[in-house]
């Protein structure tokens, strides 16, 4: 249900045209818009209940698309997105085809940065400031909104400091202070903030400012705040008054995450940051939720937390969605939040290891991506035993291309001396879990997606590092089952047995280095297929393509994995049968292959 004062609000200009008399009956029509949509849906309920007065009061200061309004991380933007004329498509938000549950270039002209990781805005905007001055579109107001997590993470840092060193060029940054990344924002920047959020007083603040007991006014920066992110005017004001600086400016934001919505707002572990489809009355899901692999892997370390005192946990903001929140119950001297600080999550695991401790860093696949430099020369260089847990590994669906974590497996083993691990059910994660915690010279990955976890799936028999999962002595049709993929593998077997075509499946387990095991046993076959949620690009089938080849095999090997390729938001199940990594599409591939095969043997006969 949404209001008149909804319907009639088409784009920024009949926000502009709203008197202020009308603003907050229009936050509360947004709120319940929000709650409404977004319980039905899934998304990130916390953060953009937090932003509605905020993003209310930057579209009637600033004239988007002509001046530029950044959202760091995204994951805030529905507001953003309801005032700009996109109200209509929020029953298919995060949905295939639907609306993205970040910005969008493809959806509107006032999006920009599509990407969801964190503390990148700063520099987007100190590269477009850049531009408009060469460009001659000074005039061009550049505004940049960042949350207080994403200020922990260290590209903020770097662009501050080329911001403030540009003072003809006014780049305006709104710090959306709310005190929380997930769960509370953490160090020594979370405590300046606390600092600055109680100047309340003008004498105190002007002594802050003028002391340099402000960091950003120490670095050059015109600061203006605390501001009451829920005044609508008080925001406009110190918007139009950091314009009017007409040098780089950064306006402090003070914000409740899930305001206006008591589930949220009461919510002790993250305020509702990301929920699923849930009772609006009560903020939780309807259903019960079925174990995830997350939830194996939180119990799996917690045990072996109990038995292994050098095993320690580190977590970029992340405790709980990584599964880390048992072990820090349990062992809370043992286990690290560093902030949105990949980069020094990984070095400082290095020196974790060097100090003759075993670290886990736990982490979703995508934001490894950002620490690659550390893990190849800070850990693997040192050959450092520092085990990197990968959640959302693979199709991760509604959170879309920088989400994905579709690269990790395909990038990593070139690492020199990286061992890297993909279970098939849990008690291969246990397993392995365990196997990687006891190397110790060098770097482990354990790699797993996001969904629920499936039952066990035993195998017939061990070979080298590999579990052969079905076999028939006739088969000359291997398939490489990679992780959870060995489930549809299997039910592809069976199709393929029922057509009469005896294939072999093997789980590789640990899929780098490659095992010299998996190789002699794929010689022996006339089509090996290796099935990979992962880019098909240095994926375990590739490399053992190019190892048949260098033995002179004449086994036909294929890889069967993702695209190369920015893959949309959709649900995993429809991204896996779109790129036929499901049973039929498997099974279909198989067929294919052995036809291409006869083919080929028919001509050269
Ligand atoms: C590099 C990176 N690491 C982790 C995340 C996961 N993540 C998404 S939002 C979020 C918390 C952001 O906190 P903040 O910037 O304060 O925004 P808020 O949700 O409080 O509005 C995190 C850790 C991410 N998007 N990018
Ligand atoms: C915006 C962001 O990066 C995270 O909040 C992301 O939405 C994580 O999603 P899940 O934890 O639901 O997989
Ligand atoms: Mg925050």
């Amino acid at each position: 249900m949404t209001t008149a004062l909804l319907e009639n609000l088409a784009d920024p200009a009949a926000l502009r045209a709203l008197p202020a008399t009308a603003l907050p009956a229009l936050a509360a029509d947004i709120r319940a818009f929000l709650v409404d949509k977004v319980c039905r849906t899934g998304g990130h309920l916390g953060p953009n209940l937090g932003v509605v007065e905020l993003s209310i009061a930057l579209h009637r200061v600033f004239d988007s698309p002509r001046d530029v309004l950044l959202f760091d991380t995204g994951h805030q933007a529905y507001v953003h997105k309801i005032l700009t004329g996109r109200r209509a498509g929020f029953d298919t938000l995060r949905k295939t085809g639907g609306l993205s549950g970040y910005p969008s270039r493809a959806e509107s002209a006032h999006d920009m940065i599509e990407n969801s990781h964190a503390s990148t805005a700063l520099s987007y905007a100190d590269g477009l400031a850049k531009a408009f001055t060469l460009r001659g579109q000074a005039d061009r107001r550049v505004v940049a909104v960042v949350g207080d997590g994403a200020m922990t993470g260290g590209m903020c840092w770097e662009a501050l400091n080329n911001i403030a060193a540009a003072p003809q060029r006014p780049v305006i940054i709104v710090l959306n202070d709310n005190g929380r990344s997930y769960s509370p924002t953490i160090g020594g920047f979370a405590h300046h903030l606390a600092e600055l959020r109680r100047c309340r007083d003008d004498r105190l603040r002007a002594w802050t400012r003028e002391s340099g007991q402000n960091l950003f006014a120490g670095l050059g920066l015109a600061y203006l705040g605390p501001v009451d992110g829920h005044d609508t005017a008080q925001l406009e004001g110190a918007l139009r008054r950091a314009t009017a600086l007409r040098r780089p400016v950064l306006v402090h934001v003070t914000t409740t995450k899930g305001k206006g919505y008591q589930p949220a707002e009461q919510d002790e572990e993250d305020c509702l940051h990301a929920v699923g489809v849930v009772d609006p009355a009560a903020g939780k899901p309807n259903a019960h939720v079925r174990p995830t692999w997350t939830s194996v892997f939180a119990d799996e370390i917690a045990a072996i937390g109990a038995e292994h005192d050098h095993v320690v946990c580190l977590t970029a903001a992340m405790l709980h969605p990584t599964g880390l929140g048992a072990f820090a119950e349990r062992f809370p001297n043992r286990v690290f939040d560093v902030g949105i600080a990949e980069q020094h999550a990984v070095t400082s695991a290095a020196g974790l290891a060097m100090g003759g401790l075993h670290p886990v860093v736990a982490i979703y696949s995508t934001f490894l991506s950002r620490a690659f430099d550390q893990l190849l020369l800070d850990v693997a260089l040192h050959r450092l035993p520092v085990t990197f847990v990968l959640d959302r590994a693979g199709i991760t669906g509604p959170d879309g291309p920088s989400h994905h974590g579709m690269w990790d497996a395909s990038v990593l083993p070139v690492v020199p001396g990286l061992r890297l691990a993909a279970p098939r059910d849990p008690a291969r994660l246990r397993q392995l879990l365990r196997e990687a915690v006891a190397v110790h010279d060098g770097p482990t990955v354990v790699r797993y997606p996001k969904t629920t976890a499936g039952p066990d799936i035993p195998a017939v028999r061990r070979i080298g590092h590999s579990d052969v999962l079905r076999e028939t002595p006739a088969a000359q049709t291997l398939i490489v089952a990679v992780g959870p993929l060995a489930a549809p593998c299997l039910a592809a077997a069976d199709e393929l047995a029922a057509q009469g075509i005896d294939v072999t499946v093997v789980d590789p387990r640990w899929t780098a280095p490659l095992d010299p095991e998996l190789l002699r046993l794929a010689a022996r076959h006339r089509l090996v297929l290796a099935v990979e949620d992962t880019t098909a690009t240095g994926a375990l089938g590739a490399r053992l393509a190019q190892a048949l080849a260098a033995i002179g095999a004449t086994t036909c090997a294929a890889t069967f994995a993702l695209p190369a390729r920015f893959l949309p938001h959709a649900t995993r199940d429809h991204i896996l049968h779109t790129h036929g990594l499901d049973a039929e599409g498997i099974a279909t591939t198989v067929l294919k292959r052995l036809a291409t095969i006869h083919q080929h043997e028919e001509a050269t006969r």
